[in-house]
Order: C-alpha cells, then structure tokens, then sequence
C-alpha cells in the first residue's frame, strides 16, 4: 500500500494505481459497518432486491404488449390477464419507487453516522500525536484532507453500494440480452469504452489538480478567516488590511479558477465527442433489433424488452464505468485518511511505564539538554544543566527567545529532547507514563486557550474528570481570585464566555487570565508551571495572585516564567536563560551580588526601561 502511495505523482495516476486503490475499500467498508451495523445490513438487502427491478418491469412490460398484439388480432375477450400483468406492473413501479425512497433515506442516515464516527476518530487520533507534527505543514495538509473525507466519502458509500446494485441489475439484463442475440453485447462494449477511458483520464487530471492545490487552499481559508472574524476585525481595520487580503485572495482564487476551468472545458469538450459514440451504438443495435421484428424473428413485444434492455444497459454500463472513476478516485483520496491514521506519535510511551513517584524525592534533573524544533537548525535549548528540587520555587528569566516555555514544554514532554536526558528521582523521564507525568503537572500556558465555553467549563478543563465538581470548581476559582469576577457575571458560573456563542460575555485580558489560572489549581499536582501567567494582570492583581500562590503552593515544586524581576524575585531560585542556556543561577541576591546579566535587567527594569 505504501508503495502506491509514494507513486502517485501531482500529475498523472494510471488506471493500474486507481485498481489498486480499490483495495482500501474493504477498510472503509469495516468503519462504516462499524458505524452502524444495523444500517449497513439494511442498506445492502434493499439494494438487492432494488437491482431485480429494471428487468422485471421490462418483462412484465413485454408480456403486455404481446398480450395487447394478441387481443387486437383476436377482436376482444380474454383481457383478465391483460389486466393483470397491468396490476402487477403498477405494483413492481410503486415498489421501486418506495425502494429508491428506503435507500436514499439508508444512506443519508447512515452517511451521517459514518461522518460522525470518523471525526470522532480522527480527533481521538490526532490527540495521540504529538505537538511538534502539529506545527509540520505536511502533517496539518495531511490532517485537513482526512478532515475533509469524512465528508466527501459518504458519497463514496452510496457509491460503492450503488455499484454492487447496479452490476447485478445488468446481469439480469444481458441475460435476457444473450438469450436474443450475443452480439448485441459487443456493440454496447464498443459504444461505451472510449467514454470510461476519456472519463478515467479526466478524473485523475482533476485529483492531481486538486491535490496540488491542498496548502495553496489551505491559505485561501486563512485568507477568508482573516478577512472575516471576530478576532481579526479588530486589527484588520486599525491596520486597514481590507485591501491588502483581498487582494491575495483575489489572486489566489482567480489562479485557482483559471486551472479548474481549463481542465472543465476540456473534459466538456471530450465528453460530447464520447457520448455521440455511444448513442451511435444504441441506434445501431436498435437498428437490428426492429430489422429481427420485420422479418418475424422476434415478437413486438419483444422487441420493446430488447430495445428497453439495451437501452437501460447501456445506460448502466455509461452509469457504472463513469462512477468507477469517481468510486477508483474516492479510494485515492482514502490513502490520505489512511495515511492520517498511519503517523505514529514519534514520543515514546513506557511499555511498562515505573510508577510515578508521590511525593518526588530528588526532582527533576536536566543532563545536557538541547532540543531543536522541527525543520530548524538551530538549538532552542541547549546544554541545559540544572535540578528542579522537590518544594522548590524556581523562576526561569530572560529575554523572548531565549528558551523558556520551550524548557518547559520539555519537562511536559510535548517534546522529547533532541539530546542529552531528563530524569526524574534518577530515572529517564521517558520510563514514566505520559498520563501519569501529565497528571502530575499544573501547567498554564502564556498562550492558553480561551474555551468559548461556560465560566465553570473554562475553569474545568484543567481536571476535566471533575467537571461536574462544582465545589472543586469554586475553589479553584477562590485560588486563582476569578471568583470575585464569577460574582459580577450575569449567569454566574454558568455565565457563557467569549462572544461566539450563547450571549456569551467578553471578558479582559486580566480576567481572561485569572479564568487560566484556576485550571491550575483543579488538580492536586505536584509541580506547578506557569507561563507568564500575569502579564495581562494590572499590578495589585499580580501580587495578590503572588501571594496566594506561595502560599497554595506550599511543599510543591513550581516554575515561574516572567519577564517581571518583581515576580521572579519571589522564587527560591531563579535562572537566568539566554540562547536556550542557563547563564546564571542563584536567589535573587546572590544574582544581584554577582552583577553579570540578572543585575543588567533587574536595573534596566527597575528604572522603568524593561
Ligand atoms: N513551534 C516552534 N517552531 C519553531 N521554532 C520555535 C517554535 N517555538 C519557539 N521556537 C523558537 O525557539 C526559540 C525559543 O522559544 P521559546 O518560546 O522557548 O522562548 P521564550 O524564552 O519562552 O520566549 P518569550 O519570552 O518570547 O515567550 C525561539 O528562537 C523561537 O523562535
């Protein structure tokens, strides 16, 4: 399979590759029987007894006639059969239409279900890998296209399955076909093959067409969001931007329409070539069949089966060849999906993960650490030494850059060290469980999410087992000091936040960061990380969030990002970082005594320049 996929270039895709494509069908086939047992039974039985129909009503219509020839021949009387195959022809046409209707219903259910099983699947896959394939474009390409087939292949479904419907159909019809004349077969193949081949052609074109154009659209929707959102308004027009998006969307979009139309009106033009081929041969075949009822070789009656026959399998076969294509096509795009769910997060877990340490004895200790970024040359982090103690308040300090939530990203292990190693109590960090490590950290984020959500979910998230909690909750809000701002909400806890959604309210920068905050204290961790978690807060907030800090975080380890020397004066121990390196380490004193950078921004900051 692999090997398929790496041969498929921008521009072509042989008929060979869309064969075997055909085979990631039976694993679609095993998610949506997975979706819905019950439904893909159901579906499959209709269309059964859906593809004996056209053949059936040719039949009963043939018999008429030559019950009708009969009657007039001889003058009236014996019209009760005639009226009964009337009968019965009148019930098989509300039959199919009532099968049409139970099918279309089947598969548009089910096609929601399947839609709804995929995306669930793919966002439980895509939690499992790691942060660093997140920020890798091809990885993101790659995500949007398996996004966007949980969608696109419920056509697929219907497809595949009205193609099963559709060949057994033709089997009856060109039995009834062979039993006249064989030969009546080969002209229909003849019409019909040239079309499949053009058809076949066209769509690879428009796959390899549109593949290429995956980052290219991609830009094309951030282009629009950024034109049209609540969260760029706001700069757009302070910046006047107006002109300068749309511009690029313009010349972006009109490139996109200039390659798909001419690829349309090609496909146009050679579609009309084919499709005169065909109706050549149906009228030959009719031809015949009407010269074998001159000569009194078939029945008139016949003759109406035979030409309805050819003309409905003709019709079948341009139907089932055309939507090869597009079903060969659809397995194409599912090696994306496929693919998606190939990529293995590149963080290991523990086999046999050691038991995480409660309480920590000796810390967590950096050996020579560095660690690259994805597609970059150069070291975020590098020679990292130093021991995070149990108990221990440590601030990390130092300019944008210099390496900071990257170093705590690491102890989180959203990324595993390019080099050297982290332990813990002695032990590679690696050796523990994930969940556990995770479990253990209370980490806020500078960049933390503002959920539009309710004002006790957005607290929630930071132990989401807890969500019901309520007094949980409420204490984590005391904590972090946003209960005083739940009290002033209309809704309360309950209030909506963000204004997407629900009359929700917008809250402040500040407000928005006492919310964070509370996350933090929503679990009993044993480390706490916060990333520059008061920049947004005026000064008596900071130090009253400060002090409660150390207060709540008695006994446990924390590390404190902040480009504030007041906050970062309050950790037992601070590091200074530049370039990814730890420059200098010490109390705030000590730090000063030694008067190298520490004392350089400490004095900048204190007289206001920082
Ligand atoms: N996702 C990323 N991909 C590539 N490079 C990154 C990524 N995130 C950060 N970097 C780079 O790594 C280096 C360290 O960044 P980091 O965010 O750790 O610095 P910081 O000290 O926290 O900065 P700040 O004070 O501005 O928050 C910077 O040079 C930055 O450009």
């Amino acid at each position: 399979m692999a090997k398929t996929r790496n041969t498929l270039s921008f521009d072509e895709i042989s008929f060979k590759q869309r064969l075997s494509a055909l085979k990631n069908l039976p694993g679609f086939f095993k998610l949506v029987w997975k979706s819905s047992p019950q439904k893909t039974t159901i579906s499959f039985l209709l269309r059964i007894v859906r593809s004996a129909m056209p053949v059936a009503l040719l039949y009963v219509g043939k018999l008429i006639i030559d019950q009708v020839v009969q009657l007039n021949g001889e003058s009236g009387g014996g019209q009760e059969r005639l009226w009964e195959l009337v009968a019965i022809e009148f019930g098989l046409a509300i039959l199919t239409d009532g099968l049409n209707r139970m099918i279309n219903l089947m598969d548009s259910l089910l096609g929601d279900l399947f839609s709804n099983y995929t995306s669930m699947r793919i966002m439980r896959h895509a939690a499992t890998l790691d942060l660093d394939q997140f920020e890798d474009s091809v990885f993101y390409d790659k995500l949007e296209r398996a996004r966007q087939q949980t969608i696109g292949r419920t056509m697929l479904l219907s497809q595949v399955m009205s193609q099963v419907q559709d060949l057994i159909s033709m089997a009856f019809l060109i039995t009834g076909l062979l039993a006249f004349n064989p030969w009546l077969i080969l002209l229909l193949l003849v019409a019909i093959i040239p079309a499949f081949l053009g058809e076949s052609y066209f769509n690879s074109k428009n796959y390899a067409l549109s593949r290429s154009q995956t980052p290219e659209r991609r830009e094309l929707d951030y282009i629009r969001f950024l034109g049209a959102s609540d969260e760029t308004a706001k700069e757009v027009k302070i910046f006047g931007l107006t002109d300068f998006i749309t511009s690029r969307f313009k010349t972006l979009s009109d490139k996109f329409y200039a390659d798909n139309s001419k690829l349309a009106v090609r496909r146009a033009g050679w579609g009309t070539f084919f499709s005169i081929l065909s109706s050549v041969g149906y009228y030959a075949a009719y031809g015949f069949i009407i010269y074998q009822t001159i000569i009194g070789k078939a029945s008139v009656g016949s003759l109406t089966f035979l030409a309805g026959s050819f003309r409905q399998l003709s019709g079948l076969m341009e139907t089932m060849l055309a939507r090869f294509t597009v079903v060969s096509q659809g397995a194409i795009y599912l090696n994306d999906f496929i693919e998606f769910f190939e990529i293995k997060p590149k963080i290991t877990v523990a086999v046999n993960p050691l038991p995480f340490p409660n309480p920590i004895q000796q810390g967590f200790i950096f050996e020579n650490v560095g660690f690259q970024y994805h597609n970059t040359t150069t070291w975020a982090n590098r020679y990292l030494n130093f021991q995070l103690r149990p108990g221990e308040k440590l601030a990390l300090v130092g300019e944008n850059g210099a390496g900071k939530t990257t170093l705590v990203k690491l102890l989180a292990r959203l990324y595993d060290p390019t080099e050297g190693r982290i332990l813990l109590d002695g032990i590679d960090l690696k050796l523990y469980s994930l969940e556990d490590l995770r479990l253990n950290l209370g980490i806020i984020f500078q960049d933390y999410i503002r959920y539009q959500m309710t004002f006790s979910q957005n607290i929630a998230v930071g132990n989401i087992a807890e969500i019901e909690n309520t007094a949980l909750i409420k204490k984590a809000a005391q904590e972090s000091l946003a209960d005083l701002l739940a009290e002033k909400l209309p809704g309360r806890y309950d209030q909506w936040l963000g204004r997407k959604f629900n009359d929700g309210v917008e809250l402040s920068g500040g407000e928005w960061q006492k919310v964070a905050l509370a996350r933090a204290y929503m679990k009993d961790a044993q480390v706490l990380i916060l990333d520059e978690p008061t920049a947004a807060l005026d000064a008596r907030a900071e130090y009253e969030v400060f002090q409660r800090f150390a207060e709540l975080t008695k006994g446990k380890s924390a590390v404190l990002i902040s480009h504030r020397f007041s906050t970062a004066r309050l950790a037992d121990r601070i590091l200074v970082l530049e370039k990814g390196t730890v420059m200098e380490s010490g109390t705030h004193d000590e730090l000063l005594a030694i008067n190298g950078r520490y004392a350089e921004l400490f004095k900048l900051q204190a007289m206001g320049y920082l």
